[in-house]
């Protein structure tokens, strides 16, 4: 049974969610804020090179950076707060995804061709261990062995499909990031992020989405990351965004729900309720789009960009940015190479 596209499975999920809600005044109130941060340049299409660990200029060898880090970027979260995995970098320590991010610059600035997918199609687990070591010597990354198979897969594939790099796969999308989209998840099964829901096959589509969302972002949406629908791309159901979601009143979660997540009990990869967060996310993250459309057209500023990919980053980066104060909202812990 084929999947539903992201948007439409985010809609579905959305309709039947039994423990998680889309507050229609939290969407209103969060549509406010994107508003007057697209309008004030806030929230805008060159975020994504402002992180110094971003590949800063956008060529050929940033599309294969990319490529090599959303295959593994997921799972950063550790059940033991003191055994966080870190990656020290240019003096800087960081930690989950920029510690990923931290680890990729450290390992090229040894010589080590890292993102040469003929080099990570033979990498071994114990050279990857290597490479993501952490600076807390008690934390390790997690999932080691998972994230070995996803770069046996993905480098494989490109060396003999896509002539050793994802540029090709991108020059065949034809700027279309729907065609890219299907491209991916067909060809790369680790980025097949499904799932059954009430007789549905759902789509959540994390990495793959957010792999075209990095491309976009870090091409400023110009030439080979410019894409024709590039506003059909949902937000990234990542275990982070959501936790934002709940800050702004724009999720909620039913009592039952949220005194399981702050048991710190895991929610299985594809369970209902996993589901649920996830889809609900994506719906309400469309629902904001639109009202922030809304009211760009009525104040005459139609010319503004607004797109999910934009408000998934500036939510991201919120959580990012006030860590301590949204520590009371629990988020989701889920072990999955998805997300
Ligand atoms: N929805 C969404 N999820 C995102 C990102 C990013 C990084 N994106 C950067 C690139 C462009 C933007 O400017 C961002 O700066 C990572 N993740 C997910 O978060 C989790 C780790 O979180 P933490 O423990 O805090 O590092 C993990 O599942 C990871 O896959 C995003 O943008 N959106």
């Amino acid at each position: 049974m084929s999947a539903l596209t992201p948007k439409k499975s985010g809609e579905f999920i959305s309709k039947f969610a039994k423990n998680v809600l889309i507050l229609p005044d939290g969407i209103k109130k969060l549509a406010h804020e994107v508003a007057g941060g697209i309008k004030n340049k806030q929230i805008c299409v060159g975020g994504f090179s402002q992180h110094e660990l971003h590949p800063q200029k956008a060529d050929e060898s940033a599309v294969d950076w990319i490529f090599f880090v959303d295959t593994l970027n997921f799972c950063f979260w550790s059940a033991d707060k003191d055994k966080k995995w870190e990656v020290t970098w240019n003096g800087k320590t960081y930690t989950g995804y920029f510690a990923l991010c931290a680890a990729v610059q450290r390992a090229l600035k040894d010589g080590i061709p890292l993102i040469d997918p003929k080099f990570y199609s033979e990498i071994t687990s114990v050279q990857l261990d290597h490479i993501l070591r952490s600076d807390n010597p008690d934390a390790k990354v997690s999932l080691l062995e998972e994230r070995t198979a996803c770069l046996h897969e993905v480098g494989k594939q490109l060396v003999e499909k896509y002539q050793g790099s994802f540029m090709t796969c991108l020059k065949n999308s034809n700027h279309s990031a729907q065609t890219l989209l299907q491209l991916i998840v067909q060809d790369f099964p680790c980025f097949r992020d499904e799932a059954n829901y009430q007789g549905h096959r759902v789509a959540i589509y994390k990495r793959a989405q957010i792999l075209i969302g990095d491309i976009w972002a870090c091409f400023h949406g110009q030439g080979l990351g410019q894409f024709n629908d590039i506003d059909t791309i949902t937000m990234f159901a990542d275990y982070r965004v959501p936790q934002v979601l709940v800050h702004y009143g724009v999720l909620k979660y039913s009592n039952e729900l949220m005194d399981s997540l702050k048991s710190d009990n895991l929610l299985e990869n594809g369970s209902e309720n996993e589901v649920e967060i996830r889809g609900c996310s994506i719906q309400a993250v469309e629902m904001v789009a639109d009202e922030t459309r809304k009211r760009l057209k009525s104040e005459g500023r139609s010319d503004l960009t607004v797109n999910s990919i934009l408000i998934d980053h500036f939510l991201w980066d919120y959580r990012r940015k006030h860590a301590a104060m949204l520590e009371s909202i629990p988020f989701h812990k889920t072990q999955s190479v998805f997300y």
